[in-house]
């Protein structure tokens, strides 16, 4: 079980409710600062889950295709994961593709090839 705490928002909460009036706006963009801040955190934490499970996925793929006396590597696959990333997210799409790729081939740090 995940327990999630939410005491920067309750302090800033409780900063709102004791505050004169002509400070409230900016007490609210703080607060919306805070609560941007922590979406942001999740996705961060969303994306390196999804980078780890794609790094998984990958070197089993692989294995499979070495155990099967293929190469382990196929560039038309990687073609093609290259092409639909350039489609979504321009060449920026292109370096992270073939950042993901570089990590199948490498692994994660501290886990081994
Ligand atoms: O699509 C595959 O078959 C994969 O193994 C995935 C992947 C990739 O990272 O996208 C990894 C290695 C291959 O050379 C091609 C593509």
């Amino acid at each position: 079980m995940t327990i999630t705490t939410h005491a920067p928002f309750e302090a800033k909460i409780d900063e709102i409710d004791a505050a004169p009036i002509d400070a409230l706006e900016s007490l609210s963009d703080e607060l919306d600062q805070l609560m941007m801040r922590e979406e942001i955190d999740h996705l961060d934490a969303q994306i390196v889950a999804l980078v780890r499970r794609r790094v998984e996925i990958t070197r089993r793929a692989g294995l499979a295709r070495v155990g099967a006396g293929l190469p382990e590597v196929t560039r038309h696959a990687e073609m093609g994961v290259l092409r639909r990333f350039e489609a979504q997210l321009g060449r920026d799409g292109v370096s992270l593709g073939m950042l993901l790729i570089r990590l199948g081939r490498t692994g994660l740090p501290g886990r081994g090839k």
